[in-house]
């Protein structure tokens, strides 16, 4: 008997290595009164459909440029933007406006209308595109519901936090069914604890509704928790791009080791009461240094509380029981970090 769970997940595979956007030798050079300014130089990207891909760099690395023509927010100087197959500067205006429609955006100041209330600026780009307006306002509101935040409809921008104004902004970013959400350093004002819980909103839409994420930041720890794979742009150009994984462990460009090794030199950590975790080897290469490529990455030293260790045939076994840092940021990078690299751990207390 055939199985149709396996065929539906082997043709989501299909569709995950599919490129949704392709940027072919993209460039952007902006005319200023003290002459031009290269802000994007032969940058060449693959976004595959239904993933979750960072961009990081330093300020003025180009991010934002990059971001905004990817959908034509900025037309670009040189190059090409593919979009689902199609090359969006070749498009008809009606053909490109429905291609924009595709790629939802939300920012860093949230960019709500003052004026109209949380349901009203849901419905907003709805009404732009002719919606009906029943039909619009039942749409926003499952989308409040989506974000958790069907109780505030109601309120207007001012009465909300920081959190809640971005649930707003990605709720009014997906009235437009996107296939690609644009999130232009969407946690950067936002204080540790509501980052995570938009991150995980976010991480939410990817998985449950499909939509590719492209992540704008300068923040490392924002790549480590949610995206698969990461590109480092730099002074207008991509120096390094793959898998989050394997960028962390190895960063091959000087600006990829400084963002992700950064200054390790003088922390002082404390470690206090915190929390104890057991790492446990059941087999992985004895020759990787799992806690030291883990402490490099996280920028965050650990006690080795206790190492029962052994190499078999090439194979460490055993286990070690580590003291996170105090800091729950810190220990959250870790515990993360851990998970990614596929390390099994518990914890202790
Ligand atoms: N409209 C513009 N006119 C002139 N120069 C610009 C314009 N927009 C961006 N630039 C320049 O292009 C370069 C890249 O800017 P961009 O904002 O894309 O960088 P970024 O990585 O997003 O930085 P930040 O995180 O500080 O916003 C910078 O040198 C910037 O000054």
């Amino acid at each position: 008997m055939w199985d149709r769970t396996k065929e539906r997940n082997e043709s989501m595979d299909q569709k995950k290595e599919e490129a949704i956007i392709r940027l072919e030798g993209l460039g952007k050079q902006f005319a200023t009164s003290n002459g031009t300014v290269t802000a994007l130089d032969d940058i060449n990207l693959e976004i595959r459909r239904g993933e979750i891909f960072g961009i990081i760099g330093l300020s003025g690395a180009g991010k934002s440029t990059l971001v905004r023509c990817i959908n034509y927010l900025e037309e670009p100087t040189s190059g090409r933007v593919i979009f689902e197959g199609k090359n969006l500067s070749a498009m008809k205006e009606k053909e490109k406006r429905l291609a924009r429609q595709s790629m939802g955006m939300i920012f860093q100041q949230f960019n709500l209308l003052a004026q109209r209330n949380v349901l009203q600026n849901v419905c907003f780009p709805m009404e732009i595109a002719h919606m009906d307006s029943r039909k619009a306002k039942e749409r926003a509101k499952e989308l409040l519901k989506l974000v958790g935040l069907e109780e505030r409809m109601k309120a207007y921008p001012a009465q909300l936090s920081g959190g809640q104004k971005q649930r707003v902004a990605i709720a009014r970013a997906m009235a437009t069914n996107p296939r690609v959400l644009l999130c232009d350093e969407a946690t950067s004002a936002l204080d540790p604890n509501t980052t995570k819980a938009i991150l995980a909103l976010l991480k939410k839409i990817n998985r449950e509704m499909g939509i590719t994420v492209i992540m704008i930041t300068h923040e490392m720890a924002v790549i480590e928790a949610i995206c698969d794979r990461v590109a480092i742009i730099d002074h207008s150009h991509i120096v390094e791009s793959g898998k989050v994984s394997e960028i962390f462990s190895g960063p091959k460009s000087d600006i990829g080791r400084q963002l992700i090794l950064g200054d390790a030199s003088g922390q002082k950590e404390n470690f206090g009461n915190s929390r104890l975790i057991r790492v446990i080897f059941d087999g992985r290469e004895s020759s990787e240094p799992v806690i030291a490529n883990m402490i490099l990455a996280c920028k965050a030293p650990v006690n080795i509380m206790h190492a029962d260790t052994r190499d078999i045939e090439g194979k460490a076994m055993g286990q070690m029981l580590l003291q996170l840092p105090e800091d729950e940021v810190d220990a959250g990078r870790i515990c993360n970090y851990l998970k990614t690299a596929g390390v099994a751990f518990e914890e202790v207390r």
